[in-house]
């Protein structure tokens, strides 16, 4: 039976200045679960951070409430606050000067005393913490000299130091290249089941939240928040409608975006089916051919155990490579159909 561990009721959520009440987002209830990563999805502006904020107790909601570990978060003081939600934000820190290995003791500051002090015990828990994440060989290094990847992790574990059994993260893989994005999400992934902890980001990377989230929350202007596995979000239809725009297209049945590109003509194809075939789909797609067996051509493309033939004008010609059958399409008048 899963867990909830942070339960939304009818939570408003925005700024107020003075008199003034500007809603963000309105009237959302939902729930994250112990052990599950969820991801946040949305456009620029939606809301994304201003729920995460207010999720993390950093400002009042308008309206609503926020439950964590079964108490409301109005109830909660900054201490114990402190051991129950652990944020990690995107910013650069503030701080410099420091090794990785006091900034991810930081994260033991809301169980050490007034003057900061790390016991034995702290010290093993950070030690265990920069090993989880993978850091372990940066510890004396500065956090100033490390890359926005290095420098990310050592933030996730200060997070893991601080021994909360709730994580949210804004923006985890901003800035980062693939292979540190693919790495920190499956690592979040892994902590979700190893700790059991209940773990919410927000994220622009579709695909990747796509393929390693347990349960996405859609957050949109228009429809306010949409929440469920990958899987049924693709099925019923809300992912497609979620990214309704010119030019994307949603393939409910590998659960990817794809980008789609208006064609102006058909050319009919036959032969292999497989992989290769595929090939030839994509790249004609690219170039803003719809290829099929399904239609007519006056030219035709045939895929080959080793290689394609493109018949064109009476002729046949062989080729190797996909590239070098494009080169023979372009080089052909195209015929109207
Ligand atoms: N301090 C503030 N006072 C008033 N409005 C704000 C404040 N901070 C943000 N906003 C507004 O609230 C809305 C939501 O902003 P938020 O930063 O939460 O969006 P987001 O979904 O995180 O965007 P992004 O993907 O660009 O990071 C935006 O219209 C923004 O201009």
């Amino acid at each position: 039976m899963k867990q909830a561990t942070v339960i939304l009721r009818n939570l408003s959520i925005g700024y107020r200045s003075g008199h003034d009440v500007r809603t963000v987002i309105a009237d959302i209830s939902a729930r994250l679960f112990a052990g599950e990563v969820t991801c946040l999805l949305g456009v620029n502006g939606v809301g994304k951070s201003t729920l995460l904020r207010t999720l993390s107790g950093f400002q009042p909601s308008i309206a609503g409430s926020v439950e964590i570990s079964g108490k409301d978060i109005k109830d909660y003081g900054s201490h114990e606050l402190a051991q129950t939600i652990g944020v990690v934000l995107t910013d650069k820190p503030d701080v410099s000067n420091m090794t990785v290995e006091e900034i991810v003791g930081m994260g033991r500051s809301p169980y050490t005393g007034f003057w900061g002090r790390l016991s034995d015990d702290d010290h093993r828990i950070v030690d265990e913490a920069m090993d989880m994440v993978g850091v372990s060989v940066l510890a004396p290094r500065m956090i100033q000299t490390l890359s926005d990847g290095e420098r990310q992790k050592v933030m996730i574990a200060k997070a893991l130091a601080q021994q909360t059994p709730v994580i949210f993260l804004d923006e985890p893989t901003a800035f980062l290249d693939f292979p540190s994005k693919v790495e920190v999400m499956q690592l979040l992934h892994r902590i979700s089941r190893e700790a059991g902890k209940t773990i919410f980001l927000s994220t622009h990377d579709v695909d990747l939240a796509l393929q390693t989230a347990d349960e996405l929350w859609l957050l949109d202007r228009d429809n306010g928040l949409s929440v469920g596995t990958p899987e049924d979000l693709s099925l019923n239809g809300q992912m497609s409608s979620f990214f309704a725009h010119k030019g994307i297209a949603f393939d409910a049945e590998n659960g990817l975006f794809r980008i789609d590109n208006a064609t102006q003509r058909d050319i009919h194809m036959d032969g292999k089916h497989g992989v290769s075939y595929l090939m030839v789909r994509k790249a004609l797609a690219r170039n803003g051919i719809h290829g099929s067996r399904h239609v007519e051509s006056k030219d035709s493309i045939e895929v080959m155990d080793e290689g394609y033939r493109y018949h064109y004008d009476g002729t046949d010609r062989q080729v190797k490579t996909i590239g070098e059958l494009l080169e023979l399409i372009e080089g052909a008048t195209p015929y109207s159909c």
